[in-house]
Formats: structure tokens, sequence, C-alpha cells
């Protein structure tokens, strides 16, 4: 038997294929699990925008919910687009009733399009009852700037901001970097609650094929915890992972494309990562640097 560990997304679908419960499946297939789905909500999306949102009835939710916890063994889950408030406590108690760890929330907000895929007051949900159970949440900057209340301008407000998301209960956070001005490196900023820091940095793409990409980086994450990998053997896959994706593009669409969710498995050169170790407290020590 060809036991493959069992994960699962609860997330919106994406017509396009390129975000959402899509990418989120493709890339669980990739990187060697199985993956299962409950959806919040169905977008009529593709490279251009988003031109449609349907959210599912909360019990349809809960019944995805049941139906998942009541029969397979799942080893780590993420969350993507919840939409609002009634969902994402229902997605919590879930959570709970099935006491699923290895818990990775991308608080979605906003598409790169600009739609807004969760509901204003709906914030206050996610940071109250389901960042306190989560192994890790991965906000880009604008949802750091959000969930912590702090303008990131500079390196520093990065890490004060991922203090402050660290407040709200979350074992880690990793603030990523595809929306920063810096033109060359893209990186990605991890604080947990040991006060571990990790600077994850590939080099910047020239690609505006990035439709999904806080989408499949999330789930590389929770596939790889899933495998039992530990935290930064999770975090070092899942960075090269996007970074393939993002450097073969596919050309589908007229708009901002999909990544090229196969492109890790199916590319004979790695990308090149980064990852860099530091103490919180020894900020000014130097730090130790491990090249995978
Ligand atoms: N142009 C790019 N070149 C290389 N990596 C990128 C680029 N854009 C985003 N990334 C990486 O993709 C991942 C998702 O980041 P981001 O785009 O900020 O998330 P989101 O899709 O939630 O806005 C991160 O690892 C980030 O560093
Ligand atoms: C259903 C769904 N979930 C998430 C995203 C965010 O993805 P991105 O920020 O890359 O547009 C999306 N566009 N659609």
């Amino acid at each position: 038997m060809n036991a493959k560990p069992q994960v699962l997304t609860i997330a919106g679908s994406d017509s396009g294929g390129g975000a959402g419960i899509q990418a989120d499946l493709k890339t669980f297939q990739e990187l060697g699990t199985f993956g299962c789905s409950v959806l919040t909500a169905v977008t009529a999306q593709n490279t251009t925008g988003v031109h449609g949102i349907y959210p599912m009835d909360q019990q349809a939710v809960k019944q995805q919910i049941d139906a998942i916890g009541t029969d397979f063994d799942i080893r780590a889950v993420k969350t993507g687009m919840l939409f609002d408030a009634n969902l994402i406590e229902e997605v919590t108690q879930g959570i709970k009733r099935y006491h699923w760890g290895n818990l990775v929330i991308d608080p979605v907000m906003i598409a790169k399009g600009g739609a807004s895929l969760l509901q204003q007051e709906a914030v206050e949900a996610i940071k109250h009852s389901l960042i306190p159970l989560a192994a890790l949440i991965t906000p880009n900057i604008p949802e750091a700037e959000v969930l912590s209340g702090i303008q990131i301008i500079d390196t520093e407000s990065r890490k004060q901001a991922a203090e402050a998301i660290l407040q709200l209960g979350a074992g880690a956070v990793i603030i990523k970097g595809g929306h920063s001005t810096d033109p060359d490196v893209a990186e990605d900023f991890y604080l947990d609650q040991d006060g571990m820091m990790l600077f994850l940095r590939s080099e910047r793409l020239a690609t505006k094929e990035t439709h999904g990409t806080g989408c499949t980086f999330s789930a590389a994450l929770t596939a790889e915890l899933g495998k039992g990998r530990t935290m930064e053997e999770a975090l070092f896959t899942a960075k090269e992972f996007i970074q393939a994706a993002l450097a073969h593009p596919l050309g589908i669409g007229s708009g901002h494309g999909p990544t090229h969710h196969a492109a890790y498995r199916e590319s004979k050169e790695k990308e090149v990562v980064h990852l860099v170790r530091q103490s919180s407290d020894l900020f000014s020590n130097g730090y130790a640097q491990r090249r995978y």
C-alpha cells in the first residue's frame, strides 16, 4: 500500500485554477500528499480578476468538515479564503471538533486584482477565533499590517508587526515579501514563539504571472508539515516550490497568469533559496547561515 499523508484545505474555489482550492490541491499532489477540500465559496475568476463571489451555506461547510473529520486521518490543514465571520466560526469549531493540528492560516483578504475575499468585520473573527489555533500564519505585507495595526516600512517595523501577530496566539508567523518594494530579493520573514527568526530569500523574479503565489506557498507548507517535516524544512521546501513555480511561467490567460505548479517536480535545476537563522535576542551578535 502506498499510503500518502492526508491533508486538507478549507478555502474558496478559483475557477481560473491558479489560486484557492485548485492551487492547493495541485500543490498537495505535487508534494506527494493526498489532498481533501472543504469549499467556503465559489468565485467566478480568471487571470483578469474576480467577477463573482458565491459564499457557501454555513451548513454546507459544516457537513463537508464532518465528512472529512469522520473518515480521514488529516495530518495538516490550511485555511484560505473564509469570506465572513459565520464561516470563520464554523471552520474554527470544526478544527476544534476533530483536533486537527498543523494548522496553517493564510489570512486571505484581497485578491491581487483588488476584490475583497474577506468581509471587513470578519478580520476580528480571524484574529480572535482562528489564529490562536494556528501553528503558523502566513500574511502578506498588507495583511500583516491589518492584523497588527502596524505599517511595515522597514525591517524593524516588520519585526514589530510579526511580534504583534504572535501575541494573537499563533505558534509562528511568516510575513511574505511579495509586496515589498525591494527590486532584487523576495524575502519572507519568520518569527516564532521561541524567538527564532528565519529569513527566506530568493531572487525577485520579474514576472506578472503571480496569481495564487500565497495560496501555493501555504499549501506547500501544509503538505510538508503533513509529511512530518520540521517547520524549518517545510519553509525551505515551500520557498523552493514557489520560486520554481514563478520561474517557469505557463503563459496562461491575458492578465496575471497562474504559477506553474508542476515546475518544482519537473525542472532539472533547483532554484536558489537562502535561509538565514537568527535568534531574536541575539540580533546584534551576527547570525548563522545555512545553505541546504
Ligand atoms: N516576483 C517574485 N519573485 C520571487 N518570489 C516572489 C515574487 N512574488 C512573490 N514571491 C514569493 O511568493 C510567496 C507568496 O508571497 P506574496 O506574493 O507576498 O503572497 P500573496 O499571494 O498572499 O500576496 C512568498 O514566498 C514570496 O516571497
Ligand atoms: C478563491 C481565491 N482564494 C485566494 C485568492 C488569493 O490569491 P491571490 O492573492 O494570488 O490573488 C484568490 N484570488 N482566490
